[in-house]
């Protein structure tokens, strides 16, 4: 296990100052994550054991998911608009949610952004990870802006174009998706190109994807943050180490990022309730740093 670097806590300077040490070691992520260890990992998504909603949300996706779906998406993105509003404004309208898909947690969606950031902040990692804990799940907004269903905004995500990977959960439920009888899509590169890189695939469209270009161009988060927030849903690649023969080196780095982001996403699903009234004007201050007042969602 290489050397510990020191948490803020421990050294007792800014969190800028942090930042920059981390990105000058190249180290941000060789420092074990406290909270990591004091969770019993068996206790979070075990499918086996989920019930019917979780196992019927994931037999529609999987059914659903397909190529020509994921490019149509893509289209509407571009070419509709969602409306206006600040971040704040973004969390709160989410807080109606329940994710079926999860069978970790029914809190609210505002609950389980403030969990993650806070378990980010307790942790002393920098701002810009805190901030990209609090909005993560924002892409979820996809539900009130008019998505099919759940199916085509939450759950795990996985690439279309080519061969489902086994690495998927419930990956017998590809049987009725049409893609699985496709000549071309149904064989081990599909599409795409040996190690293209990930930025060349398609992943299936959901709350990911779809945050990901909304920020992309509309905050000041760097490169670590924009994949943590596009790729975080992706565990058959972050957790089982799928997909390596469509990966690049750039795609190595920013594992590594996205790895160290899952657990506080994951694991702080048990943790206490946050109190969003207390907690809203140091997020306020941390938004007002990587996003503009109003964002085009
Ligand atoms: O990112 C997510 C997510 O927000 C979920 O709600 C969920 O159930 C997932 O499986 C997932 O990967
Ligand atoms: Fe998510
Ligand atoms: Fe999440």
């Amino acid at each position: 296990m290489p050397a510990p670097i020191h948490s803020g806590r421990e050294l007792d300077i800014t969190s800028d100052a942090i930042d920059e040490v981390n990105v000058i070691k190249g180290k941000l992520w060789d420092e074990d994550s406290e909270f990591d260890q004091t969770k019993d990992k068996t206790q979070f998504r075990d499918y086996e054991s989920a019930c019917d909603r979780v196992k019927d949300f994931y037999k529609e996706q999987h059914e659903k998911q397909t190529v020509a779906f994921n490019i149509q998406a893509r289209v509407d993105f571009k070419t509709k608009s969602r409306g206006r509003m600040s971040v704040w404004e973004a969390i709160e309208m989410l807080n109606t949610l329940i994710d079926e898909s999860d069978p970790d947690t029914s809190l609210s969606q505002i609950e389980h952004l403030l969990q993650t950031a806070e378990a980010i902040r307790r942790d002393g990692k920098p701002d810009w990870m805190q901030v990209t804990g609090l909005v993560h799940d924002l892409g979820k907004l996809l539900l009130l802006f008019g998505s099919e269903g759940q199916w085509d905004v939450v759950g795990d995500t996985f690439v279309v174009g080519c061969k489902f990977s086994d690495k998927i959960i419930y990956p017998e439920t590809f049987v009725n998706n049409p893609d699985t009888y496709d000549a071309v899509y149904s064989t081990e590169c599909g599409i795409y190109k040996p190690h293209c890189g990930l930025d060349n695939v398609m992943l299936s469209w959901g709350h990911d994807e779809y945050l990901y270009n909304v920020f992309k161009d509309q905050s000041t988060l760097p490169e670590e943050a924009l994949a943590m927030i596009r790729y975080h849903s992706f565990y058959p690649w972050h957790r089982e180490g799928a997909y390596t023969h469509l990966c690049n080196e750039k795609d190595a780095k920013i594992l590594a990022a996205v790895k160290a982001f899952n657990p506080y996403d994951l694991y702080s699903k048990s943790d206490e309730p946050c109190d969003p009234v207390k907690l809203r004007p140091y997020y306020e201050s941390l938004i007002a740093k990587f996003f503009p007042p109003v964002l085009d969602w």
